[in-house]
């Protein structure tokens, strides 16, 4: 068995491409409009999972946008999706300076959390070892939601 993706579903398509590509640097491989069923499926990948060509494509997540607004709020059952990432510190800087916010900041050199324009929690986490504890990380407190 292959694990194929994890589908979300969005409410402002836009602004979703915005913080899973632009922000966190996820690739679109592909989508689908269905006039019939009213939607759009985009599907991304993290760079390590899409060749150059993008033939051997490996789409890690489905963003569902239904072109009628609907309103979802994530139940408890579902928990986060994570990321291998080269340098937490770079990226949590670089995710704060386009407006998200570190809900849970890498004090620890290890581990952060941000949340989609939707509210989906997402898990960062260092590849390797942790880095050296550094602020403004170290003096940075959770957003009260950790
Ligand atoms: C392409 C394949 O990976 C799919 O997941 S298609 C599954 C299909 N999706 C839709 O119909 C999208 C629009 C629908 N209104 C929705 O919000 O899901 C489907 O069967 N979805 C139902 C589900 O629970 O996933
Ligand atoms: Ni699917």
């Amino acid at each position: 068995m292959e694990y194929l993706h994890t589908m979300v579903r969005v409410s402002d398509l836009e602004a979703s491409l915005d913080f899973y590509c632009n922000k966190l640097g996820l690739i679109e491989t592909h989508r689908k409009d269905s006039e019939k069923g009213r939607f759009t499926l985009v599907f991304l990948a993290a760079p390590l999972n899409v060749d150059t060509a993008k033939t051997a494509m490996s789409p890690l997540i489905e963003l569902t946008y239904n072109w009628e607004p609907e309103s979802y709020t994530g139940g408890r059952n579902f928990g986060h999706l994570a990321f291998r990432v080269d340098d937490i510190y770079a990226l949590c800087s670089h995710l704060r300076a386009n407006g998200v916010t570190i809900n849970r900041p890498p004090r620890d050199g290890h581990m952060a959390f941000v949340r989609s324009p939707d509210g989906i929690s997402i898990e960062l986490l260092q590849k390797g070892e942790p880095l050296a504890p550094a602020e403004p990380w170290l003096s940075m407190e959770n957003t009260g939601e950790w």
